[in-house]
């Protein structure tokens, strides 16, 4: 069997005794587009919180491409190939998109100390920040400060963040919540965009789009895996039933 992109075994979190996450294991092929499914308080955002090290796991193991990721920092997961997009914006609201993108950039260099003066200088670094902005159409809006851009740009742009990292599995973490119908369309037809080469493991309540999107799916309820399958087998299992309507 070809080696898995993420490889996870026995995953627990409890939170003063509460289980949060309960023995997940799941295994993501590479180029895998995957949906994490399941009602407020799963463990959705949880579990992507362990996989990049924001929170240490009481018990499990997490493999990125048959590498150990419990035990290393999340800059560390980073360099291993792993990015991240959050439910709540991380940008720098008052940097510009063109530096934003410079300073995930610069996170993957060596020498990550340099003075923002520097970064005006860096005219290689400053052009392949120009070709992520212009990979999810932000280009035009390069040389603007965050907070003057409209609420769809920045969703675009924390993927571009994510991008600058040279991502081998990217999370993403409802990258379509809170934007009206045409920047949903935006965002849909970039992740449509990505390179078959990023697996990708998507949070997302908007059903139409995450089932368009996703290959395979895992349904999690009170932070234990209820099934993974395609969206299929998902759909015409009674469990999802019982999840979503307690029928
Ligand atoms: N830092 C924390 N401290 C204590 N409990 C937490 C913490 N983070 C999450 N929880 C609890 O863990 C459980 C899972 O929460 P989580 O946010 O992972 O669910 P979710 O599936 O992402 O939900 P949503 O769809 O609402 O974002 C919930 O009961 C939540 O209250």
């Amino acid at each position: 069997m070809s080696e898995l992109a993420l490889e996870i075994k026995g995953l627990s979190k409890q939170f003063g005794g509460l289980p949060a996450v309960s023995d997940v294991t799941l295994a993501i092929r590479p180029g895998e587009r995957h949906l994490l499914l399941g009602p407020n308080g799963a463990g959705k955002t949880t579990l992507f919180n362990l996989i990049c090290g924001d929170l240490p796991p009481t018990a499990g193991s997490i493999r990125l491409f048959g590498q150990e990721l419990v035990g290393l920092p999340p800059r560390k997961r980073t360099a291993c190939g792993l990015a991240r997009t959050y439910q709540i914006l991380t940008l720098f609201p008052h940097e510009t998109l063109c530096r934003n993108v410079m300073l995930a950039l610069n996170g993957l260099r060596p020498q990550k100390w340099r003075f923002w003066r520097d970064f005006d200088d860096d005219t290689d670094m400053r052009a392949e920040a120009f070709a992520i902005l212009e990979r999810v159409k932000l280009a035009d809006l390069a040389d603007r400060t965050v907070s003057q851009t409209a609420y769809g740009d920045r969703r675009r742009l924390e993927i571009a963040l994510a991008l600058a990292l040279a991502p081998r599995v990217l999370l993403l973490d409802e990258p379509l919540a809170g934007l009206s119908r045409d920047e949903r369309v935006m965002v849909q037809e970039l992740l449509d965009t990505l390179p078959q080469d990023i697996t990708i493991v998507l949070i997302e309540h908007d059903m139409d789009v995450a089932l368009a999107f996703a290959e395979r799916i895992t349904l999690l309820h009170h932070g234990s895996v209820v099934i993974t399958g395609s969206r299929a087998e998902i759909a015409a299992d009674p469990r999802t039933r019982e999840v979503y309507l307690g029928a």
